[in-house]
């Protein structure tokens, strides 16, 4: 195992000129030996990218990747000892499932005995046990990706194991099974799985620290608790929750402050720009009975049942400024009806200001 740095940027263009020329734009970050990670991010991001630049399978047009300190860029995936498992199942169908676990260690000419037990621990771990003597040609979808799970988990001394979408042909109710077995073989096999997906909740249950990604650019790298507690970025705000942060744009104003065109008090902390944006998480704003120097003034539009909670929508502002503000509440409490007025606690501790669209720092 390894840890792995990048310093690099990536362009599939012979001559990049602007930052939309680019797949990656220049970075700089670093992977933990033995960690769990996430890359997330929308369609185009550039996640496919940058586990191809850490596999070899690409080479960047500007920088390095390096392993342990040590340069790799011109190296291969064999070279780097790096393991792959791709969206679709890459195995023999001639051979049985042992074998097709089996390959991987008789490539690297383990003794027989070690590769029984390995094998045996493998599929074990994904519930393959019963299944070691079938020809894999005969199994359904899922079961190939599993062995391709375990192909690439098999071996004991790679840099790292990287997966690009793995559980895309898997069935919805399996795919959760096989998240929590995923993030189990990491505490026991210790190995640095470098995961891509587009899933929020795929790259949350699963990685310890989660790259979230957006047009070419790691905007925030953390643990689920800090990307939802204290995005960073806007685009983090919106692409992790469900729904994502509100946001409303505000003013310094007098001895306060003015958001969405009504006073409130002045948050406490150092001083806010002149203009900022803030940003409340639906599940942070409070509706009150009365009026508060946190809380805005609104109307009720919209009360969806979502089952395990209910989706408020309310408009803050008037005329061509009004604003939709999501809530959410306990399924247990009563919601308010459509047209009723009420007031929205904006501020508190879970409360983010934002610039154009950096987190200010306070
Ligand atoms: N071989 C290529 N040649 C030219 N452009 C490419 C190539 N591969 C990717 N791109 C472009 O680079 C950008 C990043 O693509 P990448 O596949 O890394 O994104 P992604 O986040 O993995 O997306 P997806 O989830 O759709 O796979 C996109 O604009 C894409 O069109």
């Amino acid at each position: 195992m390894a840890r792995i740095e990048l310093r690099l940027a990536h362009s599939y263009k012979a001559d990049p000129r602007q930052d939309s020329d680019y797949a990656l734009l220049p970075l700089a970050m670093s992977f933990d030996d033995g960690g769990a990670y996430a890359l997330l991010g929308p369609s185009g991001c550039g996640k496919t990218t940058m586990l191809n630049l850490i596999s070899g399978l690409l080479r960047p047009s500007q920088g390095t990747v390096s392993f342990d300190g040590r340069d790799v860029t011109a190296l291969s995936p064999q070279a780097r000892n790096i393991a792959q498992v791709f969206q679709f199942p890459v195995i023999y169908d001639t051979m049985t499932v042992a074998e097709n676990l089996a390959f991987p260690l008789k490539n690297r000419g383990l003794p027989a005995e070690r590769i029984r037990q390995r094998v045996g621990r493998i599929a074990e771990m994904l519930e393959l046990s019963g299944q070691l003597q079938q020809r894999a040609a005969n199994l359904a979808a899922d079961a190939k990706q599993k062995i391709s799970l375990g192909r690439g988990l098999v071996r004991e001394d790679v840099s790292a194991v990287l997966f690009d979408e793995p559980l895309t042909v898997i069935d919805p109710h399996l795919k959760w099974q096989l998240r929590r077995k995923l993030k189990q073989i990491h505490q026991e096999l210790k190995l640095t799985l470098i995961y891509v997906t587009h899933d929020q909740v795929e790259a949350l249950t699963f990685a310890e620290q989660t790259v979230v990604m957006s047009q070419g650019r790691a905007v925030q790298t953390g643990s689920a608790d800090a990307l939802f507690e204290r995005p960073q970025h806007r685009f983090v705000g919106l692409f992790i929750g469900s729904p994502g942060m509100n946001f409303l744009p505000g003013r310094r104003a007098g001895e306060g402050i003015e958001v969405a065109g009504q006073g409130l008090a002045l948050p406490p902390g150092p001083a806010l720009p002149e203009r900022f944006t803030l940003g409340v998480r639906p599940e942070y704003v409070e509706l009150r009975g009365e009026a508060g120097p946190g809380a805005l003034r609104a109307t009720v539009r919209r009360v969806q049942d979502i089952g395990t909670f209910w989706l408020i929508g309310a408009s803050v502002g008037e005329g061509g400024s009004e604003q939709l503000l999501k809530l959410r509440l306990p399924a247990g409490a009563r919601p308010p009806a459509p047209g009723e007025a009420v007031w929205l606690q904006v501020l508190g501790p879970h409360t983010c200001f934002y610039g154009e669209n950096e987190e200010l720092l306070r």
